[in-house]
């Protein structure tokens, strides 16, 4: 019988099976972050464990830093020891680190896609859920608790039961202005927020196959939210493409070589998966979410939903919206554009083509926290810096920010947020705020409009 993508990757890295139990897989690369790795350096030092492969390992500083006058002392006490523990434990332990400031700082998964550290057919894990992001190359990511940090540091390898496996194919054509945030966001909304539970995703069909690598980890990032322990996409050219001559990509004929392997990963024709969703692209409108969890999605012209079980009545009451009303029209004070999915260039890209030329309206907060270092470089390169600023944009620099507001980044009680972010927990982006989950475009319209409008009028016509 054939093999999925999944089942190459994971047999590839198996190191032992024990009978009747868990497999030991060996792990490429682990990223880390300042939230989530300082138990598992303490348990590690506790025990006298030294760590096994420290040239293995990439960390970053992201969740709770300051997204203004980086170059200045962090001021918040705790993200401050935060910030310092990461910088000794890197030091001590010979891990590269790039720290706030360095050209290479930012979001973990947006920084590592983007030095060519993640690579089709690696085993690579993170103390962060959204570690799914990476499976856009092909690669088995995943997010991982502190004691199998600790359990990577002290040996390199996980101890896990295989996941079962489900597809999720999208074919047919998108209507102009759907984003691959509005169709991750149809899917969650049709299949809702426990359907991936047990599961690792692949995601199939033309329309995964058209989407450009930024595409494609918008869609993997938000596997998590689906509650699929991981998602992934087949490596084609595009994959190559976007990796080859990247910093730490391979160079050369290890490149040649490299792509020649990766080709043999797709998942052969006649394998089979566990569990298997079909849509079709045609369906699939620019989305909303009207709740508190990112299952709760409505295309932006439809209505909520008239009636819902105790979640759904819990959720419009912290939203304050109303069963079969629409968002249309609902006025938003503040605007986030960042975030692990999505604050890369073509994400500032598509958002800069609604705005350019115009004025934000008065009433919103508009904030663009780009993901790293090199994708502010890039939109300062491209011009749009200007194009956001003339438009009343504030620019910051990069960090997790408003996603989770660990940091001073905000949003106040009470008000409604448009944010490009994954989730839309209560009080996620700040205690009482309110979070609609939406595309780079369908934010920037919001920005521009200052109240919600349906962007497949305003920008086909
Ligand atoms: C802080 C971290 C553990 C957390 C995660 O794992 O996802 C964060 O990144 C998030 O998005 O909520
Ligand atoms: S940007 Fe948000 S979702 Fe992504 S890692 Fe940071 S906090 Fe988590």
């Amino acid at each position: 019988m054939g093999k999925t993508l999944f089942d190459k990757v994971w047999d590839a890295h198996v190191v032992d099976t024990i009978p009747d139990g868990p497999q030991i897989l060996y792990i490429d690369k682990h990223l880390i972050h300042e939230v989530t790795s300082p138990q598992a350096f303490n348990e590690l030092e506790a025990r006298g464990i030294p760590i096994a492969r420290p040239d293995q390992i990439v960390a970053t500083a992201d969740h709770n830093t300051p997204t203004v006058n980086q170059h200045l002392p962090v001021q918040d006490p705790l993200s401050r020891n935060q910030l310092e523990q990461l910088t000794k434990n890197c030091d001590k332990h010979g891990i590269t680190l790039y720290g706030l400031g360095h050209q290479y700082n930012g979001i973990v998964h947006v920084m590592a896609p983007e030095l060519g550290i993640t690579q089709p057919g690696m085993t690579m894990v993170c103390g962060d859920s959204h570690t799914s992001t990476h499976g856009a190359f092909g690669s088995i990511a995943f997010g991982i608790g502190t004691s199998q940090v600790a359990q990577v540091f002290a040996s390199q390898s996980l101890l896990l039961k295989k996941p079962k496996s489900l597809r999720v194919s999208v074919n047919g054509t998108l209507a102009p202005g759907v984003l691959p945030k509005d169709v991750i966001l149809y899917i969650i909304s049709q299949i809702g927020t426990n359907a991936g539970t047990g599961y690792f995703c692949e995601y199939a069909g033309n329309v995964f196959e058209e989407m450009s690598m930024e595409g494609r980890m918008t869609v993997c990032n938000m596997s998590i939210e689906m509650g699929a322990r991981g998602g992934m996409i087949a490596p084609d050219q595009t994959t190559f493409d976007y990796i080859e001559g990247k910093k730490f990509a391979p160079q050369g004929d290890a490149f040649a070589k490299a792509v020649s392997y990766w080709k043999t990963l797709p998942t052969d024709p006649d394998a089979t998966f566990d569990k298997e969703y079909h849509f079709d692209a045609a369906a699939i409108a620019p989305m909303l979410t009207y709740g508190t969890n990112p299952g709760m999605g409505i295309k932006i012209n439809e209505h909520i939903p008239e009636t819902g079980d105790m979640t759904f009545e819990k959720a419009l009451e912290y939203m304050d919206f109303k069963g079969g009303s629409q968002l249309l029209d609902t006025t938003i004070n503040y605007v986030f554009i960042g975030s692990c999915t999505n604050s890369r260039i073509e994400d500032f890209r598509v958002a800069a083509s609604y705005v350019k030329g115009k004025q934000k309206a008065p009433n919103v907060n508009a904030w663009l926290v780009p993901g790293s270092q090199q994708v502010v470089k890039q939109l300062k390169e491209e011009g749009l810096d200007e194009v956001f600023k003339n438009a009343g944009f504030t620019l910051r620099e990069p960090g997790c920010s408003a996603c989770l507001a660990m940091n001073d980044d905000k949003i106040p009680a009470g008000e409604y947020c448009v944010s490009t972010s994954n989730r839309n927990f209560e009080g996620r982006q700040g205690q009482g705020s309110r979070t609609i989950l939406a595309s780079p475009l369908v934010a920037a319209a919001t920005a521009i409009e200052g109240k919600i409008v349906d962007i497949t009028k305003t920008i086909l016509t």
